[in-house]
Formats: structure tokens, C-alpha cells, sequence
């Protein structure tokens, strides 16, 4: 598994107002849609691409244009949700299968309650979207279900992880498939009660609202 760190000021910045506590849903929402924009920069480096000749105003010339078949974005609902915009703002011509996962905040294991995936993603580049990579529970569940449907090239964006998810995810990927995984930020740890530190808190209810 790679790891890409985000390394630039203004990731730094954004990141520093949505950790704060006093920053408000509209701004948290703003702040995640701009982040994953920056995010996504570096994500999607190695997307594939091919060659097209094209008749500019004073020359033909050769180009790029992305390759098929299209890459597929998954947000994991609900927090993923939230950098779908910032992403596909990018990758317009993306397709976008989600799955709904949630971690049971008990046995911290992932529940999955809603799925739709294409059946076949063999030669598929996909991104799975989740902003918090904590034990890394949700994100094995989710890189396992796309590794079942044929998918060997995933690249997961984050904006915060713990060193004890990203261990559980190089542990749980070996040599499978090509995944990397691209945060704004390392985080020191997890609390007792798994949710990272100093982290940003409940991303989903920061998001969203508590249910
Ligand atoms: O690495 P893990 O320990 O599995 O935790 C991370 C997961 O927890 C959060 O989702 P949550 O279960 O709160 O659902 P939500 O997005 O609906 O709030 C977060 O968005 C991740 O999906
Ligand atoms: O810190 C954490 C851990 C899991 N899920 C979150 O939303 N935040
Ligand atoms: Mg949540």
C-alpha cells in the first residue's frame, strides 16, 4: 500500500478551521468540498490516459485525453457523501457507485447497509471517499468488496487518518492489489473510543447533523 501525505499550506489551513469546534455545518461542508478538490489533485496522478490527435486553430498535435473504461468514484455514505462534489468536480466523466457503512460504535466493526457497485470492476481505477480512516475497519470493508468485484487499482481519499488504520489497511492489502491512500493529515492516535486524535470529531455529524 502507498501512503501520500497532502504537503501544502493551504491544505494545512483548511484543515486547521475544520478541526476547530466553533466552525459551523455550511463552513465544515465548504472547507470538505474544497480539501478533497486539493486531494484529488494528488490522487488521481496516476490516472490512466491515451493519446488523441486533435486540430488546434493553427496545428495538428497530440494530447491527452482519460482513458476507458471510466474510472468509478464510491463515497461511503454518509460522511463520504460530502467530498462527492469535490471530486467528480475533477473527474467529471467518472461513473459513481456508494456504498453505506456504519461503524458500530460498540464493536467498532463496520455495518454495511447499502451497496450498488457495478458487478465488474476488473480494469476499473476506482476511488473510494471516506474523511476518516480510524481504525481502518470501514475502509478494509470497502477496499474488500471492490477486490471481490475484480478491482485491483484503489485509491482511497481521506482527509484524516490514525497510524492504527493505516497499519490494519497495509496489513489487510499485502501484495492483493495496487491501493494507495491519499490524507491532508496523520493524526498522533486513536482514544479509547477509537476516534482519532486531535482529529475533527464525528465527520458525519459535523456533516450532517446527529442522528
Ligand atoms: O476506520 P473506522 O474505525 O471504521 O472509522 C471510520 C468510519 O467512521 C465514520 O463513519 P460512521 O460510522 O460514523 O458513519 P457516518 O458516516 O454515517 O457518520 C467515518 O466516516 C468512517 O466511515
Ligand atoms: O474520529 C473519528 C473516528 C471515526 N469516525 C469519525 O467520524 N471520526
Ligand atoms: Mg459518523
Amino acid at each position: 500500500m502507498r501512503l501520500h501525505v497532502a504537503d501544502h499550506p493551504l491544505v494545512a489551513h483548511k484543515l486547521t478551521v475544520l478541526r476547530d469546534q466553533g466552525t459551523p455545518s455550511a463552513t465544515f461542508r465548504l472547507l470538505v468540498d474544497e480539501l478533497v478538490t486539493l486531494l484529488a489533485y494528488e490522487a488521481t496522478r496516476d490516472v490512466r490516459t491515451r493519446e488523441v490527435e486533435i486540430q488546434t486553430p493553427v496545428a495538428v498535435t497530440t494530447g491527452t485525453k482519460l482513458a476507458q473504461p471510466r474510472p468509478l468514484v464510491v463515497p461511503i455514505l454518509r460522511a463520504g457523501l460530502g467530498m462527492l462534489d469535490g471530486m467528480t468536480r475533477l473527474l467529471p466523466s467518472a461513473e459513481v457507485g456508494f456504498l453505506g457503512m456504519q461503524r458500530d460504535e460498540e464493536t467498532l466493526e463496520a455495518i454495511t447497509y447499502a451497496n450498488r457497485l457495478p458487478e465488474d470492476l476488473s480494469g476499473r481505477q476506482c476511488f473510494l471517499l471516506d474523511p476518516m480512516l480510524a481504525t481502518g475497519g470501514t475502509l478494509v470493508a470497502a477496499i474488500d468488496y471492490l477486490l471481490q468485484r475484480g478491482a485491483r487499482d484503489v485509491t482511497a481519499v481521506c482527509l484524516l487518518a490514525a497510524p492504527e488504520g493505516i497499519k490494519v489497511v497495509e496489513d489487510f492489502v499485502g501484495d492483493r492489489a495496487d491501493v494507495q491512500v491519499v490524507v491532508a493529515a496523520v493524526d498522533e492516535r486513536l482514544n479509547e473510543k477509537a476516534y482519532i486524535v486531535p482529529g475533527l470529531g464525528d465527520a458525519g455529524d459535523r456533516l450532517y447533523g446527529v442522528v
